[in-house]
């Protein structure tokens, strides 16, 4: 019987991002295209006769409110089972980033208790799941590059790309989702996203022209709020990034880069010239297919 289980939980950028407008629910209609990111957290699962949740990072709650400990409370509950695990969260992710650290782990902590806890779920019960804990976590729970609409929790998996290099610039501020949602206003975009050039781009294998397509609504946003956001994306390209965007609702800037010295390059003129914390990873494709 397994005991003790591992999982990588990967984080995710948009590679673009459009509102469609409000739903009765409160949610937003949007469609995204969601790429995961080899940069990921560790997840240690180990059989336990309660749930408990231990953290290396002192800034993230500890206790039920910690979406990897909500993801196994409601499997427990769905599922009727009176199983326990350790919870061990080694964080690699930067939190609060629009890089969906928390939907990533508690996609894993799902994946990886239908192991421990032999439970039989199907990957569409799973997703069902996941969306009743946060509209991104049925995208983390697929990974490689995906559609994402309706509020975000339905995919539609895409072709994988050849993997890219990519740096990741996080201002040292805190954003939170819900509040970039609450203070988007469509009057105030200049520039949509062209969701269907850029599938069909992707279609195609084709890096360059996805990299001049990145559009995110949710910038006029937040960069309002984090100038510098705005003044990262002109530092990457500069130096000689393909293109740059921020991911989800911010505040982290991504760009991709044709190869890995370039970013390199990139990462340490952006350490040297701007107050951020900068991380050098890679796309990653879709691990089962
Ligand atoms: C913006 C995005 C883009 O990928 O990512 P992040 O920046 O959080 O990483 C996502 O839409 C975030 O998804 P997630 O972080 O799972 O959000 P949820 O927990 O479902 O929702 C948090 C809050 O954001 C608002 N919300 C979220 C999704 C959506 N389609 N419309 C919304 O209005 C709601 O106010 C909701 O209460
Ligand atoms: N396992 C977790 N990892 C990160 N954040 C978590 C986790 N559980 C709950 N949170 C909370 O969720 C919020 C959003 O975190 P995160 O998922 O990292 O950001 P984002 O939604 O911007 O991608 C944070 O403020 C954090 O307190």
């Amino acid at each position: 019987m397994v005991q003790t289980l591992t999982i990588s939980a990967r984080a995710k950028i948009n590679l673009t991002l459009d509102v469609l407008g409000k739903r009765p629910d409160g949610y937003h209609e949007v469609a995204m295209i969601m790429q995961t990111l080899e940069l990921a957290d560790l997840v240690h699962l180990r059989q336990a006769d309660s749930i408990l949740i231990e953290t290396d990072n002192p800034r993230l709650p500890g206790d039920e409110s910690n979406l990897a400990y909500r993801a196994a409370a409601l499997l427990r509950r769905e599922c009727g089972v009176d199983h326990g695990v350790h919870i061990r969260l080694e964080k690699k992710i930067p939190m609060a980033a629009g890089l969906a650290g928390g939907s990533s782990d508690a996609a894993a902590v799902l994946k990886g208790l239908v192991q421990l806890w032999k439970l039989p779920l199907t990957p569409e019960d799973l997703s069902r799941l996941g969306a009743s804990l946060g509209s991104d976590v049925p995208f983390c729970l697929y990974g490689g590059t995906a559609l994402a609409t309706g509020r975000g929790e339905v995919i539609t998996q895409l072709q994988d790309l050849p993997s890219r290099p990519v740096v990741l610039a996080k201002p040292p501020v805190d954003v939170a989702t819900a509040s970039v949602y609450k203070g988007y206003r469509p009057e105030a975009v200049v520039v949509h996203p062209d969701t269907q050039s850029v599938l069909t781009a992707i279609s195609q294998g084709n890096w360059h022209k996805v990299e001049q397509s990145l559009v995110n609504v949710l910038e006029s946003v937040t960069v309002n709020e984090h100038p510098q956001i705005a003044i990262i994306k002109a530092m990457m390209l500069n130096a000689g990034a393909t293109g740059s965007l921020m991911s989800g609702s911010g505040p982290t800037v991504f760009c991709l880069a044709e190869n890995d010295d370039t970013a390199q390059q990139i990462a340490q003129r952006l350490t040297q010239e701007c107050k951020a914390e900068v991380i050098v990873t890679r796309t990653s494709q879709r691990e089962t297919k």
